[in-house]
């Protein structure tokens, strides 16, 4: 196993290290493969048309972390290759992630690429994590997408692939793992086209296939690159790069030609500046057109979003991560080169997102900061917009993995860790002071042109991310009851960190539960709890978050008397509830008031019935989950003087119950869509026990010698689902989970489930 070098090489000259507190000199290297490991000098910060933020996204196992290491490498900033397979990386530092080999956090890492920096999130490949993926999309600028050349689009890829579009965030495609046997280019291209609905603009095309696999050409330059065939120590830091001729074999340069000139039509096909130089200046020789002019074409075309540039290589075989540098530099927008709305309206002044915290035993919080306007200083006051509340900034960093840089100061368009802010989370909006959020907000007001516009933007906070309702939860418990509150404190520290965790008191057992996305996901909580706060805890049976329904339409009237102390407090309600179709795009519950109910209700006597339906809206009649779906009409509320609020929210619950259960309760289970990657051998296993699972097989594809299995599967059937695949398949297949949507259950199941939650069997 071979060990990282994370030490004072990495340090800038001058700059501490948080970890030793010593200060370090360092010498310089400007090129852009230095032979000893370069000090982060891009530290210093460079101008904002140099600046990157980037995120690396994919399936499971596609080899994310793989390529991230090898930029960290040729870049100049670690000085031996850190492998997924032996836990060494720099950004999969968490020990749950070196011991499993997956990405859990998404990890920043800092460093520059031919003078440009490039700020670089390694996000989750695993669903559990997607909030993970979701948090960092929000703050960056572009995006590279990892695939296995073998498997085209995989169906986590899809899914992050759609976060990336909700963002409007511009992508480059990396084909990676060409060195498999199985890898397919043409397959992967057209599964870009047909599965991600995406223009995919094929920049390159692999020299050799396989083992043989050496390099590629580039055809925007007619550039051959090649590597040396891997000889063992052989880290690929050399490449050589030479023009294609007629000395190289014909079937290549025939290749190479066609692409090219595809390559130029598609271009064009997409960008009219450059399909108006074609036909002005090269209209009876594409093939003249400058590299440079074709270059400029595509990156117009990729900020557009139009088209997304394929490359392809190998990560782990040290093959074509350089050319996906030069691609992210070349291709991707720097920070000024996207719009914030919001951010407008602070001119110079700062203003920056909180989209990450991490909980550092001895620093307290440390936060993450995406900065869009202004200059960040350690030292300072800060005025948090959402929590209306102003804290110190005690000390500014770079973050390089699980190290960290201290600076003087950070400017608009980086992303910095910040240490000292206590009462920030993410998605809130940091500025320098309260006044200048209210100088911004009256730039807002009187700059917007029209009505709608001010309305709109009169928001001066920027919008974080939407957290995902968990599916799974379990009881947790500490082994003492002496050890209740460092429990507490730990879960509180780990959902700052996570905002997917929640975690709940139940009302009836008093026990502490947890709330996850996944199996995995509370498995790794449970970890952390251990590890890193030293508290063994007890975790119950995991069980599936369901939710309820109602069937029918039904109505029903209360009334409350009540005398507390001296005070009498009388209402009658009356409510109707139905049914609303599951179907529709807005599915969560709805509360409407007739006309003269409400012109009977004062302000705080209207919030007061809000209160009760929505808290009735948390425990449905059947089972006590959350109910969806349902739409409430609050019929009228009549009450004598003296009634107080609380006892009107109260009178409104218990009438809720009453028309709830009138109504016919149903309960419905989270569905998950499952795509299993299986050799055909094993195929009829598998398939036998996903019907076993009350699972619906939707669609079976061939991918090369495999067979990929796509079905729905209800959530409740999946505990355990890892451990029986690897048994049924001996190890040879992959699988994916996510949630698709929550289904009735039929009245035999729904009953067993009754029975099984009454702890009949
Ligand atoms: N043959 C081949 N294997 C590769 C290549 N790149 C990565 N791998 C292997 O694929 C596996 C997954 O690599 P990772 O880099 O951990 O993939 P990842 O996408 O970061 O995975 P998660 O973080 O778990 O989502 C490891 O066993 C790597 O050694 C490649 O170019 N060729």
């Amino acid at each position: 196993m071979s060990t990282m070098i994370l030490g004072r090489h990495l340090l800038p000259a001058g700059l501490r290290c948080c970890r030793c507190q010593a200060t370090y000199s360092v010498k310089r290297h400007y090129s852009s493969i230095p032979d000893d490991v370069k000090s982060l000098r891009a530290v210093v910060s460079p101008d904002i048309s140099k600046i990157r933020n980037i995120g690396i996204m994919a399936h499971i196992d596609a080899g994310k972390t793989t390529t991230t290491e090898r930029m960290l490498y040729y870049s100049g900033y670690t000085r031996a290759l850190g492998d997924v397979d032996d836990g060494d990386t720099v950004t999969d530092f968490m020990a749950q992630e070196r011991e499993r080999g997956i990405t859990i956090q998404s990890a920043a890492v800092t460093f520059d690429w031919k003078s440009h920096r490039i700020n670089l999130i390694d996000t989750p490949g695993h669903v559990d994590f997607t909030l993970e993926v979701e948090r960092a999309l929000r703050v960056l600028d572009g995006a590279v997408a990892v695939f296995d050349a073998s498997a085209g689009v995989e169906a986590q890829t899809l899914t992050v692939w759609r976060q990336a579009e909700k963002h409007h965030v511009p992508c480059l495609c990396f084909l990676n793992k060409m060195d498999k046997p199985t890898a397919n280019l043409r397959f992967s291209v057209e599964s870009i086209k047909k599965k991600l609905k995406a223009n995919p603009v094929l920049l390159q095309i692999p020299v050799g296939s396989g083992k043989n696999f050496t390099g590629v050409v580039d055809l925007l330059t007619n550039h051959k690159l090649i590597w040396k065939q891997g000889s063992v120590g052989d880290d690929g830091r050399v490449f050589e790069s030479k023009p294609l001729n007629q000395s190289d074999e014909p079937e290549l340069l025939e290749e190479a030609h066609e692409a090219r000139t595809a390559l130029v039509e598609q271009v064009a096909d997409l960008d009219d500046e450059f399909a108006e130089l074609l036909l002005t200046d090269f209209s009876d020789r594409f093939d003249a057109v400058p590299s440079v002019r074709l270059k400029e074409a595509v990156r117009r075309v990729t900020l557009a979003r139009k088209g997304v540039p394929v490359l392809l290589g190998s990560s782990l075989r040290n093959k074509g991560v350089q050319p996906l540098l030069d691609a992210i530099t070349d291709y991707l927008p720097a920070p000024n080169e996207r719009h914030q709305d919001v951010v407008q309206w602070y001119k110079n002044d700062l203003c920056a997102l909180a989209f990450k915290v991490l909980h550092n035993k001895q620093r307290g919080p440390l936060v993450f900061l995406r900065i869009y306007s202004g200059t960040l200083k350690p030292q300072t006051a800060l005025h948090n917009i959402n929590r209306n509340s102003t804290e110190r900034l005690s000390r500014l960093l770079v973050p390089f993995a699980d190290q960290h840089v201290e600076i003087p100061s950070m400017t608009a368009g980086n992303i910095a860790l910040t240490v000292g802010l206590k009462q920030t989370v993410t998605g809130d909006t940091i500025v320098s002071s309260k006044a200048s959020a209210a100088a911004a907000g009256r730039r807002a007001q009187s700059e917007s042109v029209t009505e709608k516009q001010r309305g709109e933007q009169a928001s001066v906070v920027l919008s974080g991310v939407e957290v995902p309702d968990p599916v799974f939860f379990c009881t947790i418990e500490p082994p003492t009851m002496s050890k209740q509150a460092d429990l507490e404190n730990a879960l509180n520290c780990l959902q700052r960190e996570d905002p997917s965790l929640k975690v709940k008191v139940d009302p009836d057992s008093g026990q502490t539960v947890l709330c996850g996305m996944g199996e995995l996901h509370i498995e790794i909580i449970h970890d952390r709890i251990r590890r890193e706060y030293g508290i063994e805890t007890h975790l119950g049976p995991l069980q599936v978050a369901y939710r309820e329904t109602i069937l029918h339409e039904a109505s029903d009237t209360d009334t409350l008397d009540r005398t507390v102390g001296e005070r009498r407090h009388v209402v009658t309600v009356q409510v109707s509830v139905r049914p609303v179709d599951p179907s529709c795009p807005v599915s969560s519950c709805e509360l409407a008031f007739t006309e003269e109910s409400e012109a009977q209700l004062s302000q705080e006597m209207k919030h007061a019935v809000e209160n009760g339906v929505h808290s009735s809206y948390l425990q449905g009649p059947v089972l006590g989950y959350p109910l969806q779906s349902v739409s409430t009409l609050i019929q009228s509320v009549t009450m004598e003087p003296g009634t107080s609020p609380a006892m009107v929210s109260a009178c409104v619950s218990r009438c809720m119950l009453k028309a709830l259960r009138l109504a016919g309760g149903q309960v419905l289970e989270p569905v998950m869509s499952l795509e299993v990657t299986v050799g055909e051998e094993h195929l009829g296993s598998v398939l036998g026990d996903i019907a076993q699972r009350r699972g619906t097989v939707r669609d079976i594809q061939s991918r090369h010698d495999n067979k990929v299995l796509l079905a729905t599967v209800p959530l409740a059937e999946m505990m355990g689902y890892s451990t029986t695949l690897r048994t049924l398949t001996s190890g040879n297949a992959t699988f994916s989970l996510e949630l698709d949507t929550y289904e009735a259950m039929n009245p035999q199941e729904q009953n067993t489930l009754l029975k099984r939650m009454a702890g009949l069997f």
